[in-house]
């Protein structure tokens, strides 16, 4: 039996961090939501106790390092599942771009998984297993549109942001997560986001009031190492998009807006800057 997922990526609206934890971690307060912008797994089961995967794209690992293999393993294990499994990802969202790719592809494995090997485990439980794997993981086990807090992994799903194209552009340079966490002064961020505001924003569905609540505490961070993050979000405002900002830990900046007659220009526009830019909308 073969079985298909779809592992859209992620935006960050709000990216606030509270303070660093003595596990190393940030406490954050993120307000996430999915675009229509996805990676595609196909599995299907194999009779031999193995886990293999394979992929278009060249530049991801396939072996344990892979989060969908690794959330193959995890599922293994936990459910003393004999059988084994062929995972091809045919891969989308950019890669190390901050649009948490791999945590869905780990995220669709895990949801795919469960059905495929018919083991009926509750979402939370997915969550949790999602949560063994990375932050981003157990958002994108359900996807939607959540606040998330904690380390990532405490969710509460709030109703979708009013809809709008997302325009998309990611300079050529690969940012490590765990570096820009490693270099952000928690205690010494001059402003935070409003998260109130823009839960505020979402529920009254007032697009503009949005845009104005977007912040993430990590931009600057990002943007004092890889100064083209500023040029690339100040040139989506040039280019007339209603907000623009980088999305978690970058390097990928997303521009929001509303009216369609803007897209082409400022897609075209962008494109001058850098080869990956793409234009979606909001995952309903
Ligand atoms: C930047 C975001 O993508 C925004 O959604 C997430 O906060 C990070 O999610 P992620 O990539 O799934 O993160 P993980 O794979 O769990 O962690 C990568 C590294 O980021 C740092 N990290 C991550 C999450 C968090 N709340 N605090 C942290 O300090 C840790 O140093 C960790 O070693
Ligand atoms: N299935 C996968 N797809 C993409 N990258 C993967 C995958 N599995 C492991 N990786 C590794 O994870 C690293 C981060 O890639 P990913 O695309 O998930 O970053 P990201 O979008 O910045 O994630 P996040 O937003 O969650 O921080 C890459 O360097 C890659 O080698």
């Amino acid at each position: 039996m073969k079985i298909y997922e779809k592992a859209p990526a992620k935006i960050n609206l709000l990216l606030d961090v509270l303070r660093k934890r003595d596990d190393g971690y940030h406490e954050v307060e993120m307000v996430m939501t999915m675009i229509d912008l996805a990676d595609r797994l196909e599995m299907q089961e194999l009779p031999r106790d193995t886990i293999i995967i394979s992929s278009q794209a060249g530049y991801i690992p396939l072996d344990e390092k892979n989060l969908a293999f690794q959330a193959a393993k995890l599922i293994k294990e936990r459910y003393d599942v004999r059988s084994g499994v062929y995972i091809h990802l045919d891969k989308r969202i950019p890669v190390a771009a901050g649009l948490a790719g791999g945590s869905s592809d780990a995220a669709a494995a895990l949801r795919g998984l469960n059905r495929l090997w018919r083991l009926n485990i509750p979402t939370g439980e997915l969550q949790r297993l999602g949560a063994e794997l990375g932050s981003d993981v157990p958002f994108c086990v359900t996807g939607g549109t959540a606040v998330a807090r904690g380390r990532g992994e405490k969710l509460e799903p709030i109703e979708g942001p009013p809809q709008c194209w997302v325009i998309l552009a990611k300079p050529p340079i690969h940012v490590s997560t765990q570096e820009i966490y490693g270099r952000l002064n928690a205690a010494s961020i001059e402003r935070h986001p409003s998260t109130a505001d823009m839960l505020h924003a979402i529920r009254e569905k007032r697009f503009g009031d949005m845009c104005q609540a977007m912040g993430n505490v990590l931009e600057d961070v990002t943007i004092r190492h890889y100064p083209e993050v500023r040029q690339i979000k100040e040139c989506m405002l040039r280019l007339g998009a209603d907000g623009a900002m980088m999305s978690g830990s970058g390097p990928t900046v997303f521009g929001l807006v509303q009216k369609q007659s803007k897209v082409a220009r400022i897609y075209n526009g962008l494109r001058g800057f850098c080869k990956d830019v793409y234009a979606v909308r909001l995952l309903p």
